[in-house]
């Protein structure tokens, strides 16, 4: 499973917790995160890649992933309260995802269930 965590920093903790309550399930997954996020997820003890920062283009790194067909599943906790400068990227990456069909969950409630269906590897 290749997959990518980005979370708004009031949702940081959230994507944390989250993964660290399906440690089992993303034991074998490749995880990269924009870079914050990540760095959060390192401090947890989990294994990312990290990538630029979200407003410095993290976002829009993922979102050529996605297009270049190199991941399977988005975890995007984004916090609803806020205003973010690099919202076209977002779009982006949310738009990209559509083009090619691939599954982004932008809470914890989506991303357990994309979690529970996946495919035991
Ligand atoms: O801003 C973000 C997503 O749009 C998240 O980026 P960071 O993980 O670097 O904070």
């Amino acid at each position: 499973m290749r997959l990518a965590v980005i979370a708004h920093d009031g949702k940081k903790a959230e994507m944390v917790g989250f993964l660290l309550q399906n440690i089992e399930r993303i034991a074998k997954a490749d995880i990269v995160a924009t870079g914050t996020t990540g760095s959060h997820a390192e401090r947890a003890g989990l294994k990312v890649t990290k990538l630029l920062s979200g407003p410095m283009g993290g976002d829009a790194q993922i979102a050529t992933l996605v297009a270049e067909g190199k991941m399977d599943l988005i975890f995007f906790f984004r916090d609803p309260q806020g205003k973010h400068p690099h919202e076209p990227d977002i779009q982006m990456l949310m738009r990209l995802c559509d083009v090619h069909n691939i599954p982004f969950a932008t809470n914890p409630a989506g991303a357990q269930l994309l979690l529970n269906g996946w495919p035991v590897e």
